[in-house]
């Protein structure tokens, strides 16, 4: 665990559709209601200058983003908002939940469209100043249940709203192999960084997922105390 910063900085991971977004808005209420002071947020964005990145990014009409201006996008977004607000709440002592970080990098630019994972690496090295998170919840998920969860959330085959109409942003529109090999680079990053990473099986029910992460969170909280 790195312990240069006073606070606690876990990272919630996973393919798309996996449950984060599910899961981390319950362990925020979780905290909220013992009273721990913490943040809630997001990347891309997380900042209003993170925000904009994220709009370019996603936009299903950028056909023409290349794939490295993509990784820069993704690491400039992320500078902004390491500077701006992740490692001020830190240095403040509080717990700060971020729904997505540089696991997502490696794993979608790196494993998913073939760039080098070393570079990828580097470049986000430099962009969160060697920030590293103390625990990341990595939610698996089949892609192919990940996206019939995405579209039942954007409408649904049965309300008559299509794939392509619902919603999908332009990473989500990839198509399934693409999805694949982002899920064995994240499996691929679990098994390398067995220490800081908690593997969950997204395909259970919320709540059984949520019972792993919150014993695994209380568990990791009351370690973290101990050593002051
Ligand atoms: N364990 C679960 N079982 C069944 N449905 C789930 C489960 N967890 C979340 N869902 C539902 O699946 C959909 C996607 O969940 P959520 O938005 O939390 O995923 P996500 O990983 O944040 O997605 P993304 O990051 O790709 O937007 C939502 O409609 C949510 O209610
Ligand atoms: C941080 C990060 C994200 N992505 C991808 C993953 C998702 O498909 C989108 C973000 O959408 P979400 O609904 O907010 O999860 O972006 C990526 O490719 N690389 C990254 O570094």
């Amino acid at each position: 665990m790195k312990m240069d910063h006073k606070g606690l900085f876990i990272t919630f991971e996973g393919p798309d559709g996996a449950g984060k977004t599910t899961q981390i808005g319950r362990l925020a209420a979780d905290l909220e209601k013992r009273h721990i002071p913490y943040v809630l947020t997001h990347e891309p964005g997380g900042t209003e200058i993170g925000d904009k990145i994220r709009t370019i990014i996603l936009n299903p009409e950028n056909l023409r983003l290349t794939q490295k201006t993509e990784i820069l996008l993704y690491a400039a977004s992320r500078s902004q908002h390491v500077e701006e607000k992740i490692k001020p709440a830190l240095a403040q002592g509080k717990i700060v939940l971020c729904d997505r970080f540089i696991d997502a990098s490696i794993a979608y630019q790196g494993y998913g469209l073939g760039q080098p994972v070393e570079m990828i690496q580097s470049i986000n090295r430099f962009a969160s100043e060697g920030l590293t998170p103390d625990r990341t919840y990595m939610i698996d998920i089949a892609p192919e249940a990940g996206r019939s969860r995405l579209r039942e959330r954007s409408g649904g085959p049965e309300t008559g709203v299509t794939e392509a109409a619902g919603d999908l942003d332009r990473i989500e529109q990839r198509e399934l192999d693409y999805h694949r090999r982002v899920r064995e680079g994240f499996l691929t990053l679990s098994r390398e960084n067995k220490q800081r990473i908690c593997l969950i099986n997204g395909e259970d029910s919320a709540d059984a997922v949520f019972d792993h992460i919150l014993k695994d969170f209380h568990y990791f909280l009351a370690g973290y105390m101990q050593k002051g």
